[in-house]
C-alpha cells in the first residue's frame, strides 16, 4: 500500500482559495497512491483563531467539493485533513455559535476513489485549555473507523494523540492503520514524535501522522510528519518545510506483529477503580 502525506505549508500570506487550488493540484499529482492523507485545519491553519467562523463550511462547502474531485481525478483513497465545519443551527451547544449559528467542529474527511464522502470524523479533544479552539469549537462524540481495500484506519486529530483511550478504542473498532492530521507547533516538536510511535507500539498499529509546515497566526510549525510501523519503527519522516513524504506501507505486518508479539492479547480489562487516598 502506498501513502503518501502532504506536509502542506500554511502561511498567513496565502489566501485559503489559493491554498485550497494549490493543494487540490498537489493531490491530482499523487495519481498511483492508494492512500493520501492531508494536515488538520490547512485551509485556514488550526493556530488562526479569528478566521474558523468567518472560514467555516457546511458539510457540502468548497473544500469537500474541491477535495472529492481531486479524489476522483487522482483515483486515491483522500483523507483530507480537517476544516472549520459550521454545524445546523440545531446541531448542538457552545462551540462559538451566535445566535442562529450552528456550531463549529474541527471536522475531518475522508473520500473514496470515486469521490464518494466515505467518513467524518469531529475532533474529539479540543486543544487550548481555556483559549481558541477549545472555546471556539464543539467537541466530537463518535469514534471513526474506516475500511479500505487493504487496511481499515482509525481516525483521530492531533490533540487527540495525547490520548491513548482513544486509540484504544479505534483498535477495538477494528483499526490497523491510525491516521493522524495535525497543525503540531514547532515548540513540542518532541512530543509529536515521541507520542506518534508510543501510539503505534501500544496499538501494534501503522501511525500516518501529517502536519503542516510554515507559520501562521505567530504560531511556527513543526513540520516532521510521520509514518511508523507497528513495531514502532520510524519507516519515513518529513523536514520542516512542505513536503510530500511518499511511503510503501506492507498492510500484513499488522497482523504479523499482532501475532509474535500478542501484547494486546495481555490487556486487563475492567481493572479495579483506585482507592482514593485518605
Ligand atoms: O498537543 C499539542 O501540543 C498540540 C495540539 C494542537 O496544536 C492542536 O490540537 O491543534
Amino acid at each position: 500500500m502506498r501513502a503518501s502525506l502532504l506536509q502542506v505549508a500554511v502561511n498567513g500570506d496565502e489566501t485559503v482559495e489559493s491554498r485550497r487550488r494549490r493543494v487540490a493540484d498537489l493531490v491530482r499529482e499523487q495519481a498511483g497512491a492508494d492512500l493520501v492523507v492531508l494536515p488538520e485545519l490547512w485551509t485556514t491553519g488550526a493556530f488562526a483563531h479569528e478566521d474558523f467562523g468567518r472560514e467555516a463550511e457546511p458539510l457540502d462547502g468548497p473544500t469537500r467539493q474541491a477535495m472529492a474531485e481531486a479524489a476522483r481525478e487522482a483515483g486515491v483513497w483522500l483523507h483530507a485533513g480537517s476544516v472549520p465545519e459550521r454545524g445546523a443551527p440545531d446541531g448542538g451547544s457552545g462551540g462559538g455559535a451566535d445566535a442562529g449559528e450552528g456550531p463549529l467542529y474541527n471536522t475531518s474527511l475522508v473520500f473514496s476513489p470515486s469521490g464518494e464522502l466515505a467518513a467524518v470524523y469531529r475532533k474529539i479533544h479540543r486543544f487550548g485549555f481555556d483559549e481558541g479552539e477549545a472555546v471556539l469549537m464543539s467537541a466530537g462524540d463518535a469514534l471513526v473507523t474506516v475500511p479500505l481495500p487493504h487496511t481499515t484506519l482509525g481516525l483521530a486529530t492531533c490533540y487527540d494523540l495525547r490520548f491513548p483511550e482513544l486509540f484504544r478504542g479505534l483498535v477495538d473498532a477494528g483499526a490497523e492503520t491510525l491516521v493522524v492530521p495535525a497543525g503540531w507547533p514547532e515548540r513540542r516538536r518532541s512530543h509529536w514524535t515521541l507520542l506518534a510511535r508510543a501510539r503505534a507500539v501500544e496499538n501494534q498499529a501503522f501511525v500516518l501522522a501529517c502536519g503542516t509546515a510554515g507559520t501562521h497566526a505567530g504560531v511556527p510549525q513543526a513540520g516532521h510528519s510521520i509514518v511508523v510501523d507497528p513495531w514502532g519503527e520510524v519507516l519515513a519522516e518529513a523536514g520542516p518545510d512542505e513536503q510530500v513524504l511518499t511511503v510503501d506501507l506492507d498492510p500484513a505486518k499488522v497482523a504479523k506483529t499482532r501475532e509474535q508479539f500478542p501484547a494486546l492479547k495481555d490487556r486487563l480489562l475492567g481493572l479495579p477503580t483506585p482507592t482514593p487516598r485518605p
